[in-house]
């Protein structure tokens, strides 16, 4: 069974926790670079990017976190998790920085200015129907070319899942609604790497 940490510096942590072991993995919460070390992957959580970030560099994570990111860990961030995940931002406060990994341009709160909040049943992965809660939601801008798109939602048939890799993220948050399909299929690919 793998070890999945959830980044816990800000953010519905425990949610996530509880999503990873209906899924079939180990949960653990990671604050510090030595818990960092411990995990076999990470799940970076919905709630507020800015937050997470400033948090990240005072507990003297970011470096840690870009490091076995590079190395090669997966990793699965849900809406402010996408974010930390995406190599470039838009409409992020003065200096914000992310952890990055995926190559893709991430729009902060984009689906905000329209619809603060909504659901909708999304197919992702090809694998039919998922009920999907968006939240002051980013989308995806652009993706590079390694980047594959596992999702789509209205309006504007927008980005909302990529994966790169060992990296997935969903603008939404599976979590939040009791479905594990997003976190078992997050589960599998960590068993592939
Ligand atoms: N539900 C969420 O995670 C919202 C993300 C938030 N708008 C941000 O910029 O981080």
């Amino acid at each position: 069974m793998p070890t999945i940490g959830v980044l816990a510096l800000q953010g519905d942590v425990r949610e996530h926790m509880r999503a990873l072991e209906d899924a079939g993995a180990k949960a653990v919460a990671v604050r510090r670079p030595g818990e960092l070390e411990t995990v076999d992957a990470l799940v970076v959580p919905g709630g507020e990017s800015t937050t997470m970030w400033k948090l990240a560099t005072t507990f003297e994570m970011l470096e840690p976190l870009r490091a076995r990111i590079a190395g090669g860990m997966p990793a699965y961030g849900s809406c402010a998790g996408m974010i930390m995940l995406a190599d470039r931002i838009q409409d992020g406060v003065e200096g914000q920085q992310t952890i990055g990994g995926i190559d893709m341009t991430v729009r902060r709160n984009a689906f905000g200015r329209q619809i603060d909040s909504f659901e909708a049943d999304i197919d992702f992965a090809g694998r039919g129907g998922l009920r999907a809660v968006f939240i002051r939601a980013p989308w995806v801008e652009s993706i590079g070319p390694e980047v594959e798109v596992l999702a789509r939602a209205e309006p504007a048939d927008r980005i909302v899942a990529v994966r790169q890799g060992p990296l997935l993220a969903t603008s939404f948050h599976p979590e939040l609604i009791g479905d594990a399909g997003v976190h078992s299929y997050f589960v599998e690919m960590v068993r592939e790497f």
